[in-house]
């Protein structure tokens, strides 16, 4: 879901519709797993490059912590950015660890996001990925949303990627890092929010001048 905002780009004349934007979209993040997913989703349908870079990360609610990492992104870089903000919420903890799952898997790991759930009979939870698209360091973010349903099981399957192995999605018998890896980027949270942002870019009709230096 695009909730929306005025574009900020120049037109290359008065006539004409499409937008101009002086360069490929930049995807900024510190995790390479991140990546290696959002080019295989991507494919060539959105030219775009990509930086690896740890951004600092608000408090708050999820849609204003990916927002805020596109507008620092976007100033570091001088030119469109594409960052996101990946949460695992647990309902029977409304909600949390939520954005904090970062820290809290690096300090309780797989056996202690099981543990907060072991008072409570609902192991339900959802994955939660937000883009934002920052045109330029002056143009307030764009978001993209995309939510996966699954439950919290023992881990199970290779630990390469974060919660992967503790992440049961809805409808399926099998942990996402049991997947196979194109099954996973079918129904991920990652894959429904790149969804949106592809659509956004076919309709958005920009125009990228490749040929500027960076
Ligand atoms: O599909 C996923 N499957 C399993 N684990 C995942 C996934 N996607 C993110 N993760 C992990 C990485 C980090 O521990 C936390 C999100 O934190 P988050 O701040 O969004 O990611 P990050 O700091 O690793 O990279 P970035 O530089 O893009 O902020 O959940
Ligand atoms: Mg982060």
């Amino acid at each position: 879901m695009a909730a929306g905002s005025s574009c900020p780009l120049y037109p290359a004349s008065s006539e004409m519709a499409s937008r101009v934007l002086s360069r490929p979209v930049t995807f900024v993040t510190g995790n390479a797993k991140k990546l290696e997913e959002v080019i295989a989703i991507l494919g060539n349908s959105i030219p775009f490059q990509s930086l690896k870079l740890e951004l600092p990360e608000l408090q708050g609610e999820p849609e204003e912590i990916s927002k805020e990492k596109a507008r620092l992104a976007a100033l570091e870089i001088n030119g469109p950015v594409l960052v996101e903000d990946t949460c695992l919420c647990f309902n029977a903890l409304n909600g949390l660890p939520g954005p904090y799952i970062k820290w809290f898997l690096q300090k309780i790991g797989h056996e202690g996001l099981n543990n907060l759930l072991m008072a409570y009979e609902d192991k339900s939870a959802y994955a939660l990925c937000i883009f934002s698209l920052a045109l330029g360091p002056r143009v307030e973010p764009i978001t993209f949303v995309g939510k996966t349903q699954g439950k919290i099981v023992p881990p199970r399957g290779p630990p390469d990627f974060g919660w992967d192995p503790i992440f049961q999605p809805e409808g399926y018998s099998l942990t996402y890092a049991e997947m196979p890896k194109d099954e996973k980027n079918k129904i991920s949270h990652r894959s429904k929010a790149l969804a949106s942002v592809k659509a956004h870019f076919a309709s958005a009709d920009y125009v990228f001048q490749t040929d500027k230096p960076i």
